[in-house]
């Protein structure tokens, strides 16, 4: 079954249910959600609610229990090849240079060594990666290694990326300059801005990223808040600070006040 492809619609979750085999609680209960093409949407929910499971099943690494996702119009299988995927940690590989770890997703696809690595290269440059082409990501600074994971998720070349608190680790200063880095890089690719799906702990980046921040209102994961964000783009982190990023501060905040199911 399809909804139309073509539609504004990207992602659309349709009661949706999902629950672990081994694990007593109900994970996601009855969730629908629709995502627009080219939005920056950050989750919000407690720890261990279920919000990387919802990555999980957006990936097809795992199967709801009942309900549907539809990506691009097309209800979506196990084998979903269409979303690229940056973690909480970064997956680079050890053994392989900065250059060679980004070019993956090109690797897989079949280019050839000079395309891809012309391509890896180009892109790299406009990363702020030049020079570490041939470093081994031990060499590189946290901060660097997540452009890189964001470059290597960003040469998927798919249209939606779904980013699991992908600056968790960083320092607090690493931390804004990265997301202003990152809305930059989205803003560049005019002609290709994918869809960014976020899951966030952190209410300032939440709102400084997203233009809509849905937050999560009940175990299991069911219904949820959705605080829209008027700041205009490019964004600064001062715009957190006046009346508005305060109230939607407040809004968010609010929302936090829920109890999460015991299992
Ligand atoms: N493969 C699995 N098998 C069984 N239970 C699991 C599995 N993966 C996660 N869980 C459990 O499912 C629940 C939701 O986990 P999940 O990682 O999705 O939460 P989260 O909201 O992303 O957490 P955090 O914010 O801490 O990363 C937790 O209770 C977790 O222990």
């Amino acid at each position: 079954m399809s909804i139309g492809k073509g539609n504004s619609i990207i992602l659309r979750l349709e009661s949706l249910f999902f629950q672990y085999p081994t694990l007593h609680k109900e994970i996601i209960h009855n969730l629908n959600l629709d995502i627009k093409r080219g939005e920056i949407i950050t989750f919000m929910a407690p720890s261990g609610t279920g919000k990387s499971t919802i990555f999980r099943l957006i990936t097809g690494l795992e199967q709801p229990t009942s309900g549907s996702i539809y990506i691009d119009g097309l209800k979506s299988d196990n084998k979903n090849q269409k979303i690229g995927y940056m973690p909480q940690q970064d997956l680079l590989f050890k053994w392989r240079t900065i250059l060679e770890n980004v070019i993956l997703p090109l690797e897989l696809k079949g280019l050839s060594k000079k395309k891809r690595e012309r391509i890896g290269r180009e892109r790299m440059e406009i990363f702020g990666l030049s020079g570490t082409e041939k470093s081994y990501p031990h060499q590189l600074s946290g901060g660097m290694r997540q452009r890189a994971n964001f470059l290597r998720a960003t040469l998927s070349g798919e249209s939606i990326l779904l980013l699991d608190e992908p600056f968790s680790s960083l320092d607090a200063m690493t931390r804004l300059s990265m997301q202003k880095w990152l809305l930059e890089q989205w803003g560049r690719q005019v002609d290709h801005q994918p869809t960014l799906i976020f899951v966030s702990h952190d209410i300032d980046e939440a709102l400084f990223l997203s233009d809509r921040v849905i937050v999560f209102t009940h175990s299991p994961l069911s219904t949820y808040k959705i605080v829209d964000v008027p700041f205009k783009r490019p964004r600064n982190h001062d715009q957190l600070l006046t009346s508005d990023g305060i109230r939607l501060k407040r809004e968010i905040m609010a929302c936090f006040d829920w109890k999460v199911q015991k299992s």
